[in-house]
């Protein structure tokens, strides 16, 4: 049975199992203090730790949305193919704005040369928004398909959209309605000087939408130019970065994923670096973890859980360590094959510390040569600094890098160290 499998079926077997856990003063830990939480803890069902287990491996994650906004064949659709590319481990969707047009009526049909598609009233916005929403949801959704030849949509065939780690939404006009934008987590415009536009639009419309030159440049002339003037270059001030020369700039798609990529790995980091550990998560640690985030917890069992999950990251960062084989004469004279630790441990970067923790790393590391204990008091800056901070702190000094709140505990090893 593969490792994971493994632990799942222990897991399950054994039901909630709170050995880690402190029990009141009646129970088997007769040193720990009475505490109203801990004796609720003992009423725990099995069935209950399943469920909440359950919930919590199906608890749906926020997607990253980002918005892909410029005028007409500037290059949208093809930075958003190069994002999606490069970003191939992570689940990405793209929705397009123009898949929401309404589509004309019979009396618009007749005289499209009068309809004005790059208004913002040409799309179907509230709809737009209901999709969207749904996707931010976790929920799979059906998009209109729109026939750009006959200005309508399929009335019977949709686009089948699953709920994805990112969504993202390209079009002229997404950053117009404030509703869209708050939806978006970053939002992208890619400028492309006008002439260059134009050309490729001329060449697109000719070529696959089924227009004359002529129409092209009427269509280009009443309405698009107006309206990119109007709608379109005003919205360019929401933007967070801006593309010059559109999927020509490869710079910058670099960094717009590697953003993203930082982004996503607030969650996963082990996609992102191959030498940070994460603790699989038990009922025990998630147990401890509920205790600790209760916020009518008594000062004596915060201390005393947030300990035992301290010690409990601290060791098992240690396992990583290198160690080497060691033969060690017991006091009755026979000869025990045991290990020691073969490096010396240069640098301990301490994520979200206090006191507990120097203390705890102190007591775990006796007999382990430590070079220095840097530690990181960014408790009250929040989540976000700390997980920014962390690439450089990868990259120049740190050989262990511990964080039992926020998340189980992260162990990073440089590769020559493993
Ligand atoms: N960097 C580029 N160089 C040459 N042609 C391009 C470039 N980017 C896009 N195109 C072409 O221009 C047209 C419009 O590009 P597209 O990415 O669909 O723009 P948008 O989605 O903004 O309308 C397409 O035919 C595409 O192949
Ligand atoms: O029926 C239609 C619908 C839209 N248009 C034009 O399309 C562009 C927007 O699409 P891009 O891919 O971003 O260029 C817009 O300028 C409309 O004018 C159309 O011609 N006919």
């Amino acid at each position: 049975m593969p490792e994971k499998s493994m632990d799942n079926a222990m897991e399950a077997a054994s039901g909630a199992h709170f050995s880690g856990l402190r029990l009141s003063s009646s129970s088997s830990a007769p040193s720990s203090p009475s505490s109203a939480k801990a004796s609720s803890v003992r009423s725990f069902s099995p069935s209950a730790a399943a469920s909440a287990a359950s919930a919590a491996a199906g608890a749906h994650r926020q997607p990253f949305v980002i918005g892909v906004s410029g005028g007409t064949a500037s290059g949208k659709t093809t930075v958003c193919d190069m994002i999606i590319q490069q970003l191939h481990d992570h689940r990405v969707v793209l929705v397009n704005q123009d898949s929401f047009y309404r589509g004309l009526t019979a009396e618009e049909s007749e005289r499209v040369q009068d309809y004005n598609f790059d208004h913002p009233d040409a799309f179907d916005t509230e709809q737009l928004l209901e999709c969207m929403g749904k996707l931010k949801d976790g929920q799979s959704v059906n998009v209109p398909i729109y026939d750009f030849k006959n200005h309508r949509r399929c009335s019977e065939s949709f686009r089948k959209v699953n709920a994805s780690d990112v969504i993202i939404l390209e079009g002229i006009l997404v950053f117009h309605d404030q509703r869209v934008r708050d939806l978006m987590d970053m939002k992208i415009f890619v400028d492309t000087d006008a002439d260059i536009r134009l050309a490729r639009r001329i060449r697109r419309d000719t070529v696959e939408r089924g227009r004359d030159v002529n129409s092209v440049l009427e269509q280009y002339g009443r309405f698009v130019k107006p309206a990119f003037d109007d709608f379109v270059l005003p919205s360019k001030k929401y933007a967070d970065v801006i593309i010059p020369r559109g999927g020509d700039n490869h710079v910058a798609i670099d960094l717009i994923v590697q953003h993203i990529r930082t982004k996503l790995g607030q969650h996963d980091l082990c996609k992102i670096y191959s030498t940070v550990f994460v603790i699989q998560s038990t009922f025990q640690i998630r147990g401890m973890h509920t205790l600790i985030r209760d916020r009518d917890i008594t000062t004596p069992d915060f201390v005393f859980y947030s300990d035992r999950l301290i010690r409990l990251v601290v060791e098992h960062g240690l396992g990583h360590l290198p160690f080497t084989e060691k033969q060690v004469v017991t006091p009755t004279g026979s000869v025990y094959m045991g290990v020691d630790f073969c490096k010396k441990l240069c640098g301990v970067s301490i994520v979200r510390s206090g006191e507990s923790m120097e203390n705890a790393l102190r007591a775990c590391c006796k007999g382990i040569k430590i070079g220095k204990i840097l530690i990181h008091r960014d408790g009250d800056k929040g989540k976000q600094l700390i997980y920014q901070k962390l690439p450089n702190d990868i990259a120049e000094r740190h050989v262990l890098l511990l964080d039992p709140v926020l998340a189980t505990g992260y162990f990073l090893l440089p590769s020559n160290m493993r």
